[in-house]
């Protein structure tokens, strides 16, 4: 990017950041508003103003403000400098002189200064302590302990700076709980993230030491705190006790339970089925020697379907689903069969309802998402100080809600003394409700709600797109109102960016909007790569690097179906006492891509019916049976795994479920994919019937 292209992208997103930081004052806000960009050097962004007063009024008041904007915007340290032009003579920004060399660019900057700029006390200053170059100057962080704002927090950029210096992001500008020695969890963040991605390329990072549990490197060779942890083994959603609707109770099936005759789920083996290439029952298959291989492989083995595929591009409809993390079975096993395995552990917080896990040590920044992390730092670590309200949005599995308790666990790292809250909307909606059903009998009970709502310090709204009903949006804005004007943090999670929340009243969406909205984007490959690396290790899978990179080819849009996956190609390695390799990942993942055609819910809901010897309305109806139940939640599953259907469209079409049922629903079927050979197989065995109907339309 040309560095002029760089300095206007970098400012006009920290031109962003500054407008929406709600600590900074109106006239802060318009001095910011003058400023244009002129062109970066290396570190070094500089700016033009076209008035003294602007000029000082940033240098000497908010330069730290500006310092964190930009660093979050360019995603590394910067230094600013800004230089004055006449507002109707050509800015500097015509000068045709090659600066490519930062010190070529100061003296630009400089010749355009000395030739409008007044000297300021703060100037002086700076040239009795600074006698080379005096008028012009870098702008780093301030440090703590400067004794003389006006020299202290200018500093001279005679070279570029080297962020390896110890100029990483200063968060100490800002107030903290904990200030001290050690590097802030923001700068090991960055540290940790600008690693990664050195390693996922196979590049070198300067100044490496020790690698830690996820092969990040920290500065000084310290490991990330708690990378050893499972980031991601339960999510909020896995408490089922949040969802009083939810088909779970009577659902859960146990696998001694299988009466005599039955496999563990009440289901009589299936006859062989030549329609299935020869290939046996599920029942009969899972205790069969070499079980586990899908009627994909026999087919392929046997040349029923041809020569080998190639491995098509993943179509959006037709991917892959995996919501139980790989990275669950580290938070504790709990030993299953022949599997070295785990069922995920719930590690919801009683209290604040955080996903101790998903922090920011687990998550993986990249160019996708680099903006929002940074972001979610700055308000971890200054709730209610910077960007409030902050919305996250994005599409499905890309990290939103990893990025929310991220927040929340953060800010209590920092600050164990505030009240955090995260929900999601259904449960501040089932909460809301359930305080007004019971109103006639505990007259506390919206007082209640209001309290765990209202007297919080951050309040983290998950899935605001569900927030439905006429009271309970009133009851939301009420909320929010009575945060904001405490001036505590609010965040909220979306699909899509504010503005276009569909059945929001405008006012709500103006008060989102009067935050800032960033966004999460599908991650780029050495992303993906690197995420799946770290799952792996922090699950202690040993996947070799090509099975990783394969992954990351085919799954390209959702880190969850990555995950996915990962646990279907682990899954099948392990149910097979087989090395993971390539040409296993290849073999067990081409069913899930290897069809471009649109399957349809009715397609699924019928193979799935017919499978199992039941019928459409068994499925798409209310009994809770267990063998009627576990057949709905395998489709409900490969709905959610073949169609691009949201969980609310799941929902509606299995007679009118909730989406949280169809959510817990694909979660425990992915859960036990991994653990249950029988259900392994259901699954894969279904995926090829789907699509062998699919193909004979
Ligand atoms: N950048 C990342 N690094 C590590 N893990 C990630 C990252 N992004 C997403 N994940 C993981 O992917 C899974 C899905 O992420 P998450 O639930 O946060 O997505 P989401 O955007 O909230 O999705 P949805 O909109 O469907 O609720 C989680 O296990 C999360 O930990």
């Amino acid at each position: 990017m040309a560095d002029t292209d760089e300095a206007a992208a970098i400012w006009s997103r920290a031109k962003e950041l500054l407008l929406s930081n709600n600590s900074l004052s109106e006239r802060y806000k318009s001095c910011i508003s003058e400023i244009t960009p002129f062109r970066c050097f290396d570190n070094m962004i500089v700016l033009e103003a076209t008035n003294e007063f602007t000029r000082l009024t940033i240098e000497n008041n908010i330069s730290n403000e500006v310092i964190q904007a930009l660093k979050i915007a360019a995603g590394k340290d910067m230094t600013f400098l800004i230089h004055l032009v006449s507002s109707n003579s050509p800015a500097a920004s015509t000068n045709s002189t090659s600066a490519d060399d930062p010190n070529d660019a100061i003296a630009i900057a400089s010749q355009a200064h000395q030739r409008n700029a007044v000297p300021t006390p703060a100037t002086m200053a700076r040239q009795t302590t600074q006698p080379q170059n005096p008028t012009f100057r870098g702008v780093q962080n301030q440090r703590p302990g400067a004794q003389h704002p006006g020299v202290q927090r200018h500093q001279h950029r005679e070279k570029p700076h080297n962020p390896q210096q110890g100029t990483l992001f200063d968060l100490d500008a800002f107030p903290r709980s904990n200030a001290g020695a050690q590097p802030t969890n923001a700068q090991q963040n960055f540290q940790s993230t600008a690693q990664g991605f050195a390693a996922a390329q196979g590049t070198q990072m300067p100044q490496q030491g020790a690698n830690n549990a996820n092969g990040t490197t920290m500065p000084g060779g310290q490991n990330v705190p708690g990378t050893q942890t499972n980031p991601y083994g339960t999510n909020p959603y896995d408490d089922y006790s949040a969802y009083p609707d939810a088909d779970m109770p009577s659902t859960t099936y146990d696998a001694n339970q299988g009466a005599p005759g039955q496999d563990s789920h009440g289901f009589a083996p299936l006859p062989t089925n030549p329609a299935n290439g020869g290939y046996e029952g599920p029942a009969q298959s899972a205790q069969q020697p070499g079980a586990g291989v899908t009627p994909a492989q026999v087919a392929y083995r046997n040349g029923a379907q041809g020569n080998p595929r190639q491995m098509p591009a993943p179509r959006r409809g037709n991917q892959m689903m995996g919501p139980a993390s790989p990275a669950a079975y580290a938070s504790g096993y709990q030993q299953h069969g022949d599997m070295q395995m785990s069922t995920p552990r719930m590690n919801r917080d009683e209290e604040t309802h955080l996903n101790k896990l998903a922090t920011f040590d687990t998550f993986v920044a990249g160019d996708s998402n680099r903006f929002a992390h940074a972001v979610a730092l700055a308000v971890a670590e200054t709730p209610g100080k910077l960007y409030n309200p902050l919305c996250i949005y994005g599409g499905p599995g890309l990290g939103k809600t990893h990025l929310l308790n991220a927040i929340g666990n953060e800010a209590l790292r920092e600050n164990p003394s505030l009240k955090v809250r995260y929900a999601n909307s259904e449960e501040f909606t089932n909460e809301f409700i359930e305080a007004l059903r019971t109103s006639s009998t505990d007259p506390n009970g919206v007082t209640n709600f209001n309290r765990r709502y209202r007297e919080v310090d951050i309040l983290l709204i998950d899935d605001i797109q569900f927030l439905r009903g006429e009271e309970t949006m009133r009851q939301f804005f009420h909320t929010f109102n009575a945060l904001h004007q405490a001036n505590k943090q609010i965040v909220i999670a979306s699909d899509v960016a504010p503005k276009n929340l569909k059945g929001f009243e405008q006012r709500l969406i103006s008060r989102f909007d009067s935050g800032l909205s960033v966004d999460v984007r599908p991650p780029d490959l050495e992303t993906r790569i690197a995420i799946l690396r770290m799952k792996a290790q922090t699950s202690g899978m040993e996947v070799p690097n090509d099975v990783l990179n394969l992954i990351a080819e085919q799954v390209t849009d959702n880190v969850r179906e990555l995950e996915g996956a990962l646990t279907r190609v682990h899954a099948m390695a392990s149910l097979n006492k087989q090395p993971l390799t390539r040409a296993l990942a290849e073999q067990t993942l081409q069913d899930f891509f290897s069809s471009d055609v649109e399957i349809t819910p009715t397609d699924i809901i019928t193979t799935t019916a017919q499978y199992f010897q039941l019928t459409f309305d068994d499925l798409v109806g209310t009994s809770r049976t267990k063998n009627i139940a576990m057949a709905r939640q395998i489709a409900m599953y490969m709905a959610r795994e073949m169609t691009s259907l949201s969980l609310v469209d799941i929902g509606e079409i299995f007679g009118g479920r909730d989406h949280s049922t169809v959510m817990h629903a694909c979660r425990k079927i992915s859960s036990e994919m991994s653990e249950k050979r029988e259900v392994y197989n259901y699954v894969t065995e279904l995926t090829v019937l789907i699509k062998r109907k699919d193909s004979t339309k």
